[in-house]
């Protein structure tokens, strides 16, 4: 204890006033006890107040560091946002920061559901989490929730983010917290939540309603009272609705501590990156016929039972509906209460509906803009107990594993990236802010149900940020040999249609994928693919010819296809064979006849595959080579088999079809395919000794590019070179420590400062170049 720098904040205002006299009678007098002597004690002097102190003594104290906070889960609140939107982006300065809870506040939700009441004494009860601190408990981890307030159509802008670590909530629980504020100075007490309640209970709130899977599983959850389990829902992700109550949290099984509005939380733990969500929509009740004020009237009497059964231990999940309309705890009928667990949610209020654009987090109640929306995601467990980030580095937690990050380098697809992980594709949308960090949004999972190992973006792919009538359309592979498409459009929800499996795919690993070159609609068309197998394949996603594969092709959501009046035919391929196992495939926006196809041998073939097969060897990759690429090391060193551990990657500059990068073991090398010079590259440099693995340009500055360490000796790391100092030292990027090494990486094609994509482990960090 004797580094750590303990900060004790609390806040005199909150609850009833008392948080001064508590911690001068309890708090201060057991830490002496015990040996701590904060740093330094500081009351906040009125809102948003602490948030300057704890980043100020952030900024005075460099090790470890504790915060004692005496306050309710506003100030937590406010603290975990500055922590995220405001603190300094040097990644010294970023580290672990337990939180020791001291609840003074008038509801502190998170207390009441990280520590149950052992004790008769009341005050040893409020002082369990700093005895638990003095007696070097371990954190918990927290989740977090980030919430993007979105403006309108087309461009959906994000206006704004939060962070919650308790309670999201739209309709009757945002009302609540809006008009119990007005309450406070009378009611210092929880007794202002109940009249609140009571002035908002008979209003509706018009909205569209789209609920997220949980990332790792693809599946949103309900619960189901008849076997007391969360089972896979069934029902629409999508729907319009009138809401009464729409509640969603993390950490917390409880808003007070008798009022367990999730009670699942702890009763049936999550094990995976998901909120627990609580929406009832009267239009449920067999006897809502249309929404008249009487309707709501009726229903109100409803709500109130249903609220005073969340303060008897959380019993409200299991409320039916009779048929006649009574709620009770009935053997049969619709349950009055959805409860969710999700990966997130969307919410669009309809626009005349003014209450409906209230939305609260922790307590701060915020306002959608008109014609725009809000999207919550749970997205991240911190380690420890303790906020990881800063100003400019977001970490994607996506739950499982991410072993390919592709970014879409279309000019109306520049802000999306696309992650590939041990079941799913997610496609996040990165916003570009100057002046804060503003974290990715998850805009569509696909549930593929396989490890992906490649994944390329088709060029019809547009962000929501260009159009209305946005477009994702991805290709993927996975660890089965099977290939993807993934599409999803603003009129369509996740649609998989599976190909490639059987005797005319591929046989062993799918290393990398991409589609077609050029500017004709062909660059839609065609998809190659490079595997284990030695094999290039081209596929023509839009044959005109009926070739059944072999198997059936699964397709995994959506329509059946091959159930609809115009299946969708299977894709026929074009293999052609090399020698040695294949590692990347590269097109270029200048010609549609073309790939770059690089080997593990670190060998680069310019494959023209549209030469006509009867004119050549058919089948032989010969045939077809236009140029063919042997850095000199490589190849001797292949020769005497030192190379074996080690794979080529190369990669084409999308703004010059001359320059190929290609990195293979401890060497990369630059080729200028215009001037050959008798077969030697521009450049050659040393990447990693021991092994460099992904080579990349940077697509907003082709003066830069990448190239991360293959092996985890070293930590995730990734070199930054200047094409015209290829011989200077690189810039050195450390991503994450060992035992992390970097799986993939890319460039995001964002107009501004580069940005990169890089991923190790569960995580994503996506932050610019030049701050680290
Ligand atoms: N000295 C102060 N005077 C007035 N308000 C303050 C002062 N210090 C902090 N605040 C503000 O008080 C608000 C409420 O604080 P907090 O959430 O901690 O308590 P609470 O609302 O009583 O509890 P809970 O959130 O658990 O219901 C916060 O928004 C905080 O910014």
């Amino acid at each position: 204890m004797a580094k750590t720098a303990v900060l004790v904040l609390y806040n005199p205002a909150c609850g009833d006033n008392t948080a001064k006299e508590f911690f001068e009678a309890h708090v201060l007098p057991r830490l002496e006890c015990s040996g701590i002597n904060p740093s330094a004690v500081v009351a906040t002097e009125g809102v948003g107040h602490a948030e300057t102190i704890v980043i100020d003594f952030l900024k005075q104290h460099e090790g470890e560091v504790a915060i004692v906070l005496g306050s309710g889960d506003g100030t937590l609140h406010e603290i975990i946002n500055a922590l995220a939107f405001s603190y300094p982006a040097s990644s010294s300065m970023r580290r672990a920061i337990p939180f020791v809870l001291v609840p003074c506040g008038t509801a502190n939700a998170l207390f009441s559901s990280l520590f149950l009441p052992s004790k008769q004494d009341p005050v040893m009860n409020r002082l369990s989490s700093l005895d638990a601190f003095i007696a070097r408990s371990k954190p918990k981890p927290l989740a977090l929730a980030y919430t993007s307030l979105l403006s309108g159509a087309p461009q959906h802008n994000c206006l704004h983010t939060v962070i919650s670590v308790v309670v999201t909530s739209t309709a009757l629980h945002a009302s609540i917290l809006k008009d119990s504020e007005l309450l406070r100075k009378d009611m210092p007490g929880i007794e202002r939540f109940k009249v609140a309640a009571q002035q908002n209970i008979t209003r509706w709130y018009r909205s569209r309603v789209k609920l997220l899977p949980i990332s790792s599983t693809g599946v949103v959850q309900v619960y189901d009272p008849d076997t007391d389990a969360f089972i896979p829902y069934q029902g629409p992700l999508d729907m319009s609705a009138s809401i009464a109550y729409f509640l969603s949290t993390v950490n917390v099984d409880r808003l007070e501590p008798a009022f367990l509005i999730s009670p699942l939380f702890s009763r049936i733990p999550s094990h995976h990156i998901s909120l627990d969500l609580v929406i009832v929509r009267p239009e449920r009740d067999p006897t809502f016929i249309m929404d008249t004020p009487t309707s709501r009237e009726a229903f109100a009497r409803k709500t109130g039972v249903l609220f005073a059964a969340a303060y008897q231990d959380g019993n409200h999940i299991r409320l039916r509906y009779r048929q006649d309309g009574d709620i009770g705890h009935y053997d049969d009928g619709p349950t009055v209460v959805e409860y969710f667990r999700c990966g997130g949610w969307e919410w669009v209020p309809d626009e005349a509906d003014e209450r409906a654009h209230l939305i609260c987090s922790d307590g701060t109640v915020l306002e959608i803009a008109k014609g725009g929306k809000a999207v919550c995601n749970a997205i991240a467990a911190i380690p420890n107990g303790n906020v990881e980030m800063d100003a400019s580095v977001f970490r994607l937690n996506h739950g499982s594993d991410v072993y390919v990050v592709r970014s879409c380098c279309n000019e109306d697809g520049a802000d999306l990236l696309a992650l590939g992980g041990e079941h799913s594709v997610e496609v996040y949308q990165i916003v570009s802010c100057s002046t804060c960090c503003i974290p990715p949004v998850r805009l569509a999972t696909f549930h593929v149900g396989n490890r992906i190992t490649a994944l390329a973006w088709s060029p019809r792919s547009v962000s929501p940020s260009r159009s209305d009538e946005w477009v994702f359309e991805i290709a993927a592979a996975s660890v089965d040999f099977g290939l993807h498409l993934l599409t999803k459009t603003s009129s369509s929800s996740e649609h998989i249609f599976a190909f490639g499996g059987g005797l005319s795919g591929h046989h062993g690993k799918v290393n990398d994928i991409c589609f077609c070159g050029g500017r004709n609609e062909d660059n839609v068309r065609y998809v190659a693919t490079v595997s284990d197998d030695k094999m290039l394949m081209v596929w023509d996603l839009n044959p005109t010819l009926d070739i059944p594969s072999g198997v059936p092709s699964p397709v995994r959501s959506g329509e059946d296809d091959s159930l609809s009046p115009n299946p969708r035919l299977q894709p026929t391929a074009y293999a052609i064979a090399f020698p040695h196992a294949l590692t990347t495939v590269n097109s270029h926006p200048s010609s549609s006849k073309e790939f770059l196809v690089s080997d593990c041998q670190g060998t680069v073939f310019l494959t023209d595959w549209r030469t006509d097969p009867e004119q050549t060897e058919q089948g032989s990759w010969r045939h077809s080579v236009v140029v063919e690429l042997i850095e000199p090391r490589a190849f001797s060193d292949s020769l005497t088999a030192v190379a074996s551990q080690w794979s080529g990657f190369a990669a084409w500059r999308r703004d010059n079809a001359d320059i190929v990068g290609v990195s293979c073991g401890p060497r990369f090398s630059i080729w200028n395919l215009s001037k050959l010079r008798g077969g030697k590259p521009l450049h050659t440099g040393t990447s990693f000794p021991e092994g460099g693995h992904s080579f990349r340009w940077c697509s907003t500055n082709p003066d830069y590019f990448a190239i991360s360490a293959h092996s985890n000796m070293r930590g995730a790391v990734i070199h930054v070179h200047n094409v015209g100092y290829v011989q200077a030292q690189p810039s050195v990027i450390n991503v994450a420590p060992r035992p992390h090494w970097i799986r993939d990486f890319d460039f995001m094609a964002l107009c501004g400062q580069p940005l990169l994509a890089v991923a190790f482990g569960h995580q994503v960090a996506v932050f610019p170049l030049g701050d680290e």
